[in-house]
């Protein structure tokens, strides 16, 4: 079980995005979240990954604190995938980083061997995003935050990565923050649906 408990944060003290969020996602759980446009799902998403930290509260996993593992067990997907890759490094270089990766996961998202070859820049937005996205699979990953992951995909494309994405989620017992304004998408691929308004409205807000 991944625990979000009593998460606020703000950015350089300007005025509180949220304050006391909690929130539970088991493994193999798929949890979809929407919200409105700058409320904060994405800066919510960085703490669950460990690229932010929260100015209150705790992250636990299975009732642990993580601490400054090499390989974090949440792995975060970004939604533009250009700002998630080092630009300068062949994507062989890039998905060595994360160790175990199979044909399996290449074949079912649709990534192509010659594209290994490749820089970042040398490769469309869809097809990057798909080395991203097969990263994300790493061993030891636990939980994944696919934050807004398809958008930059046609209709089709979108809902093969997705049925691959859960066939691989499911597979591992991996459990899913899936962040999207795209309610009805929500609708099809999740467990349950989490309004983040209404989760990060607290009576007890002060800024
Ligand atoms: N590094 C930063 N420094 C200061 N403010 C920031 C920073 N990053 C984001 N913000 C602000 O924090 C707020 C929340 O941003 P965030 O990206 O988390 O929202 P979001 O809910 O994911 O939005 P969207 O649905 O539009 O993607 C926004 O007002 C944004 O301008």
């Amino acid at each position: 079980m991944l625990e979000l408990k009593n998460i606020s944060f703000r950015y350089n003290r300007s005025k509180w995005l949220f304050k006391h969020v909690n929130l539970a996602i088991g493994q193999g759980e798929i949890v979809g979240m929407y919200g409105k446009s700058g409320s904060g799902k994405t800066t919510l998403a960085k703490i669950m990954a460990n690229y932010l930290s929260p100015a209150e509260g705790e992250i636990l996993i299975d009732g642990e604190k993580m601490n400054n593992e090499k390989y974090y067990p949440v792995q975060l997907i970004w939604q533009h995938p250009e700002k998630a890759i080092n630009p300068n490094w062949k994507l062989s270089t890039i998905i060595d980083e994360a160790e175990g990766l199979n044909e399996e996961i290449f074949s079912l998202l649709g990534i192509q061997k010659e594209w290994l070859n490749r820089r970042p820049h040398e490769l469309s937005g869809g097809e990057l995003q798909r080395f991203c996205i097969a990263r994300a699979f790493g061993p030891n990953t636990r939980y994944i935050v696919a934050d807004e992951i398809t958008s930059m995909f046609d209709a089709l494309t979108q809902a093969q990565i997705w049925h691959a994405f859960i066939k691989l989620v499911k597979e591992r017992n991996i459990g899913v923050l899936a962040i999207s304004h795209h309610i009805p998408l929500l609708e099809k691929i999740s467990d349950r649906l989490i309004d983040f308004n209404k989760l990060k409205s607290c009576p007890n807000i002060t800024n």
